[in-house]
């Protein structure tokens, strides 16, 4: 199937005042490695371009080399091995040589992803650099200390939804294309500032046809960041980068495992490298199923290792725009979106009654079903301490009237509660004042019931007194069933 090339691609600005509005930067940048070409390197050897996603930084990088003539060698900060590459290229000499090679710019992606070790390695080069090294990071305070202190910084701000639409329109016009003004606005609009979301919108929605624009762009509200973080996956060979990319995705891993599903089949393209990427995928389905029965949800990261890094070291990927698509079960059921949020609100209610992390909450949550399921009696009273309204108590059984026989006892608690607390205060006052209390005929009734012994326990103090009674021993008489105390046996005793 023949690829369109990925718009941000396509676009990518080739000459630094193609870069939508980031005028301060770019000169902070211009200045710095202008610097560098006099022959007088900066203080700092170093720049950090910070900022948030799809705001230029990239695009700075292979701008100024474009027109400073630098050969970039691009590698990212993640990668165990960057320290090593780096040495090789940061002591190259950095002017024009004899042979005419270019000089070297390094660009360093992901500086916030760096780890401790190879951040000293790399504060260390950047020391003894000949070459300038420029970094990028979304988070400017997680690159680590050793490099902030030994680089500059430039900061990219989040772009407005006027220059999104700028971008936007700038493509249209190239490509000969329009698209409806509400769409235009409403893909700005979602982009919160990110330019290569947007345009990556843009293709999506002029690739599908307008016509179902809005439904697009509807998942997106809800799915943003799954699209994004799956272009992502698709497009790296990168272990440590494809788990990374999905780190911010709010989604179990079982629904993860459905989009990844869906869409693999477009970006491998020769049997065997398909048929390793299933491989992974179901490798990831079996830690997922053995995390479901035995309750060990430590399993859920090795599932999604195997679903992320599996799947992205799988084969050769097609070139080429990716369009991702919603799994079809999650299209067909609507209610699911509907689940989610009970879900989450049944989630967040254990969260805060029983001062759980999420992971541990979604583990009662599991054991909350078997309860409910077969022990009405107590769910209703977890309905009453966790204050579930119907619609929750339904999620968590499945099943309407069991949820309503459960509801129908936690009423009656709820009603007990709140007669024993009126009652409590009624007693307080009145034994402020002095006065006696008689028990209501629901308190004597209830108190009469557990003074009878059963069947059952008459059967064994008997059996038991005639065991004694054969042996010759002194016997107690057998013990009234405990009651708990309460206010009026305290009340009593006095
Ligand atoms: N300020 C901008 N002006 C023009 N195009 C832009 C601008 N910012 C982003 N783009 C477009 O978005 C694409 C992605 O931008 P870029 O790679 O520079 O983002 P970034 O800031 O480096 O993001 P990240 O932090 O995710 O790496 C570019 O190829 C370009 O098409």
């Amino acid at each position: 199937m023949p690829r369109d090339v990925p718009w941000v691609e396509k676009y990518r600005p080739r000459r630094l005042g193609e870069l939508i509005n980031q005028i301060k930067a770019l000169g902070q940048v211009k200045a710095w490695i202008e610097a560098w070409l006099q022959g007088s390197p900066p203080k700092k050897k170093a720049l950090i371009l910070a900022g948030p996603p799809g705001t230029g930084k990239t695009a700075t990088v292979y701008a100024i080399a474009r027109e400073y003539g630098f050969e970039i060698i691009e590698l990212n900060a993640s990668d165990e091995r960057t320290y090593e590459k780096v040495e090789r290229y940061v002591q190259a000499a950095y002017t024009l040589d004899i042979l005419g090679k270019r000089r070297k710019l390094i660009f360093l992606d992901e500086a916030d992803n760096m780890e401790p070790s190879g951040a000293r390695e790399i504060a260390k080069l950047i020391d003894r650099a000949r070459n300038p090294i420029i970094m990028s990071a979304n988070h400017y305070w997680e690159v680590p200390r050793e490099i902030r202190n030994k680089a500059q910084i430039v900061e990219y701000k989040r772009l407005t939804q006027r220059d999104i639409i700028k971008g936007l329109v700038r493509i249209l016009h190239a490509e000969g294309l329009t698209v409806p003004k509400e769409v235009l606005y409403e893909i700005a609009k979602r982009a919160n500032g990110d330019l290569r979301a947007a345009i990556n919108d843009l293709q999506t929605v002029v690739s599908g046809g307008i016509e179902d624009a809005v439904d697009v762009l509807a998942y997106r509200d809800t799915e943003k960041s799954v699209f994004q973080a799956l272009a992502q996956l698709f497009a790296t060979d990168n272990a440590k980068k494809a788990k990374l990319v999905v780190l911010g995705v709010d989604m179990f891993p079982h629904e993860l495992l459905q989009w990844i599903d869906e869409n693999l089949p477009y970006v491998y393209y020769k049997p065997e490298d398909i048929a390793r990427a299933y491989e992974a995928l179901s490798r990831a389905d079996i830690y997922l199923g053995r995390a479901q029965r035995t309750g060990n949800y430590g399993l859920w990261k090795y599932a999604t290792d195997m679903m992320t890094a599996g799947v992205a070291v799988a084969g050769v990927k097609r070139k080429g725009f990716v369009r991702i698509y919603p799994p079809k079960t999650i299209k067909l059921l609507t209610e699911s979106k509907a689940e989610r949020g009970l879900r989450d609100s049944v989630l967040k209610k254990i969260m805060k009654e029983m001062h759980m992390a999420k992971l541990e909450a979604l583990e009662t949550l599991n054991v909350l079903k078997a309860i409910f399921e077969y022990n009405p009696d107590m769910a209703a009273h977890f309905v009453v301490y966790l204050d579930l309204d119907l619609k929750e108590v339904e999620f968590i059984v499945g099943d309407k009237e069991k949820a309503r026989t459960i509801w129908g006892k936690s009423m009656n608690i709820e009603k007990r509660l709140k007669e024993r607390g009126e009652l409590e205060e009624h007693v307080r006052v009145a034994a402020e004042k002095g006065e006696e209390i008689e028990p209501t005929e629901e308190e004597e009734a209830e108190e009469e019931a557990e003074e009878e012994i059963s069947e059952e326990e008459l059967e064994k103090a008997e059996e038991e007194m005639e065991a004694v009674e054969e042996s010759g021993e002194k016997i107690d008489k057998p013990k009234k069933k405990g009651k708990q105390a309460t206010l009026f046996d305290f009340l009593g005793k006095k």
